[in-house]
């Protein structure tokens, strides 16, 4: 099974590598993760709504140079279906049983995700109502996923 976790602009802060890093190594057991970085445009306050469509735009369609046409694409979307750590656990074992090589996480940059990636998404994820750094939610989506894995494997998890 191939994780990809495909995220707008470059992770800066030396916590977040750390933190990122090692859960990576742990995924390595279960799973072949691919962190794929895509660059960021400018977003200034004073950005108009229609510069504002742009940059996502823009950043969008890097994003969807990176998606083949079977992989199966869970974009991180405030808006999207909230669900425990089991619903994600189970999401996953049966993407893999069905055939499902390949998932794509896609975590939008500091305007959210276009509204292409959000059509090309086979399914939407929320982790609450509220707003997460991009670089923050990577992190705390490598901690979820390697849990999903500990989840099906019948390992113990903190819970
Ligand atoms: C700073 S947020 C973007 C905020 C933007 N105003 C929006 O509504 O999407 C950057 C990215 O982090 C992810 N993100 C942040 N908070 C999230 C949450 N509660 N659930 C799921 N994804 C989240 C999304 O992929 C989002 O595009």
């Amino acid at each position: 099974m191939k994780i990809t976790i495909i995220s707008v602009g470059k992770l800066k802060e030396k916590y977040l590598k750390q933190g990122i890093a090692e859960y990576v190594k742990r995924l390595g057991a279960y799973a072949k993760i691919e962190e794929i970085e895509v660059p960021d445009e400018k977003a200034p306050e004073n950005l108009s709504a229609a510069d504002m469509e742009l940059v996502k735009q823009k950043e969008g369609d890097r994003i969807l140079a990176k998606i083949g046409a079977d992989d199966y694409v869970i974009s991180l979307e405030i808006k999207g279906e909230m669900i425990t750590s089991e619903q994600l656990a189970s999401k996953i074992d049966k993407l893999t049983t069905y055939g499902n090589s390949k998932i794509v996480f896609v975590i939008g940059g500091s305007l959210g995700l276009s509204y292409e990636v959000q059509q090309r998404s086979n399914y939407a994820l929320s982790f609450s109502k509220m707003t997460f750094p991009h670089q923050v939610m990577r992190l705390v989506l490598l901690e979820q996923v390697y849990r999903a894995f500990r989840i099906n494997r019948g390992e113990p998890y903190h819970k």
